[in-house]
């Protein structure tokens, strides 16, 4: 279940608890241990507290912990002085428990030391260096007075002077009339004013200083994660500039380039121009790429396409013929692959869901499903209808599938799934019932609203001929139709029939009609875009065509869709995920395609391509 949708500040006591478990297992200890950076290990913890239901960022993660441990550590000294400040905090036995393990184990013994090894945060907030027991600083315990949450009023050994209290900081301090604490800010006290203020704190009653002491540390404590959520928003931003920028300057480097070459987009244009006097084409002005292309799309005449409005940044790969350009991309394909290491936990590597199965079909989500899981993802689920179900898992044991598309509550059953998928597959033996198609809806809007990559093939793409609003302009989507869907998605946004002179350019404009969303058109020779640039991919493949072979390569593609986004721009080298993804999962199919055609000519069916995806993906990408 969901218990936090939204990611505020404010942990509660079930999510902290739900934290220190999964932070305290052994193996996450040990990863953290010795590891110089230790940001994967939190994107762990942030998944597997997905698992149970709480939706955080790792650096919300990272943060809670790191905060935890100076509390524990300042309850520890206090308890050293009164004995008694264990009792306020209310982590303190969780914490006591994990970090003694870890000490007794040897992790981290020079931590306990001191201070020399502190891991604290690097400026940008992403990454913590070798994870450490933070003790804090003498100072730190006196004064930043983060021992929140305190249970029981006990005794407690105040210092002879009032201690300043700043609102909006982290410190936290026994309450003070505000305009005397100022006026000790300024000043240490002298021995006189100290026995004054001596007096003054006898006056009030130790249960109501308590009292006080307890509401400005959770109010402190409140400030610190309101700050720290602030300064992770801004840091989204940054990345997103960066990105953009990137982006942008990229862009201008395929201009320059394409101005060198000659562009492949005039060839095509000439056919559509004779057609269509009106939209006579011109490839010269300059398209920015990146997120701001969905605004756009509200200035797109669907009904008069005009061709693409960038260069075409052509590069194909094709590791059949001669041209041997396509060891430019492969290598991003194998950059996004994530290593097996024995560091990792299930589902690390994917956690996928198929929308589809009904009574009809059951091969193709089957088919999709296994594919992935096959690829590499830990763990696949199937949502289809209840008569599909049952055929479904006897095919395999692996899959864990829900009975649940044709239920009346069907969107929120899956969407309680949502926040622990990495990737969502929709279409794949969908079937064209009304009612399964707009639950289909349903979770779709669903999972952009959460960011989730969607891939939609076969009557996922029905839907979306349609309904194109349900995924225009959502660059995380993925649409792979055959020559069939395609027509049928260009005319619905087009209204008018296809050319398919030029495909590469009639794929570019679908694209960029529908905001942007890569398109993955299967054929002879597979095409791949966002709208700003074009792979082809024709990886050598075989004559047998049968059916399932697409499903297989939506299944693969919602793998490669998660590590692609999982990677980092550098992995790409800035190119679009969504691409790289694509072009992974289509050279894959084709050499399953290729590698069982030579076992069984033309008897080969799907399920032996199947059987073929473990050495195909070794000698595309681990070689
Ligand atoms: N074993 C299974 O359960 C399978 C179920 N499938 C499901 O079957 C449902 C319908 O899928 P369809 O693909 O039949 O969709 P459609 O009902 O839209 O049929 C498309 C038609 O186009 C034809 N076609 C394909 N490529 C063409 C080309 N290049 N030129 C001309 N004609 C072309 C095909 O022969 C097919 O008859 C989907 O839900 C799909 O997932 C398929 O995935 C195949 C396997
Ligand atoms: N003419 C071709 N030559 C080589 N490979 C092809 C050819 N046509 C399609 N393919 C490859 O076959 C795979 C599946 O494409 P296909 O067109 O069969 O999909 P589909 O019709 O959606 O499949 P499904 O039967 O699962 O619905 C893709 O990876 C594509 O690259």
């Amino acid at each position: 279940m969901l218990v936090n949708p939204t990611r505020g500040y404010h942990w509660s006591d079930a999510e902290t608890r739900a934290l220190l478990t999964i932070w305290g297992e052994h193996d996450v200890q040990t990863a953290l241990d010795g590891n110089f950076r230790n940001s994967h290990v939190y994107r762990d913890v942030a998944g597997r507290l997905g698992d149970m239901g709480y939706d955080r960022t790792p650096d919300q993660c990272r943060v809670r912990v790191k905060s935890l441990k100076r509390q524990y550590f300042q309850a520890k000294k206090a308890s050293k002085k009164n004995g008694h400040f264990a009792k306020i905090f209310r982590f303190y036995k969780d914490m006591e428990r994990i970090l003694s393990s870890r000490s007794s184990a040897g992790l981290d013994a020079h931590d306990m030391d001191g201070m020399g090894a502190e891991g604290d945060e690097t400026l940008d907030g992403t990454e913590e260096d070798g994870e450490s027991v933070d003790q804090p600083h003498e100072s730190d315990v006196d004064a930043a007075g983060e021992c929140s949450n305190m249970e029981y009023p006990v005794k407690i050994e105040y210092p002879p002077y009032p201690i300043p209290v700043t609102v909006g900081s982290c410190s936290n301090a026994p309450d003070v009339p505000a305009k005397q604490s100022e006026e000790q800010t300024s000043t240490m006290p002298s021995s006189s004013g100290s026995r004054r203020h001596k007096k003054r704190f006898a006056n009030l009653s130790l249960e109501k200083l308590m009292e006080k002491f307890l509401e400005q540390s959770l109010e402190a404590e409140e400030n610190f994660y309101r700050l720290e959520e602030q300064r992770l928003q801004a840091e989204d931003l940054r990345r997103e500039t960066e990105h953009t920028r990137e982006m942008h300057m990229l862009q201008m480097l395929g201009q320059m380039f394409a101005g060198l070459s000659t562009p492949t987009v005039t060839s095509s244009t000439a056919p559509q121009s004779t057609r269509n006097s009106k939209t006579a084409p011109s490839v010269t002005h300059a398209r920015p790429y990146g997120g701001s292309q969905s605004l756009q799309t509200s200035q797109v005449d669907y009904a008069n396409p005009s061709p693409p409005a960038a260069p075409v940044i052509e590069r194909t790969y094709s590791l059949g013929g001669g041209a041997h350009r396509s060891m430019d991309i492969l290598p991003l394909v194998k950059n996004i692959i994530p290593p097996l290491t024995s560091k990792k936990h299930k589902g690390q590597d994917g956690r996928i869901g198929v929308i589809g199965g009904c009574q009809e079909y059951t091969g193709a989500p089957y088919f999709a499903a296994i594919s992935a899981l096959k690829i590499g993802a830990d763990l696949s689920h199937v949502f289809c209808t209840k008569d599909a179900a049952t055929v479904i898992k006897s095919y395999s044991p692996e899959l864990i599938v829900h009975p649940v598309l044709d239920r009346p509550n069907a969107v929120e059953e899956i969407e309680k799934w949502l926040p622990r998928l990495h990737c969502l597959v929709v279409g794949p033996g969908l079937g064209r019932e009304d009612k399964l198609l707009n639950n289909a809806k349903e979770v779709i809007e669903k999972s952009k609203s959460r960011g989730i990559p969607i891939v939609i093939d076969a009557d996922g793409l029905w839907l979306v001929s349609k309904e194109p609003s349900v995924i225009q302009g959502y660059q995380r989507a993925i649409l792979t139709p055959n020559f069939m869907e395609f027509t049928r998605l260009y005319e619905a946004m087009h209204h008018q029939a296809l050319d398919s002179t030029d495909l590469r350019v009639t794929v570019q404009q679908l694209s960029i009609a529908l905001g942007n969303v890569t398109l993955l058109l299967k054929g002879e020779e597979d095409i791949i875009t966002d709208g700003n640039q074009v792979l082809t991919c024709s990886q050598e493949g075989s004559g047998r065509r049968c059916g399932g072979q697409g499903d297989l390569l939506s299944g693969s593609l919602g793998v490669f869709s998660h590590w692609a986004f999982s990677s980092s721009l550098n992995a790409t080298e800035g190119m679009n995920p969504t691409l790289v993804a694509a072009f992974g999962a289509s050279s894959l199919t084709r050499q399953c395609n290729n590698q069982a055609f030579h076992k069984y000519g033309r008897a080969t069916t799907t399920t032996d391509m199947i059987q073929e995806i473990c050495a195909a993906f070794m000698k595309l990408f681990e070689t």
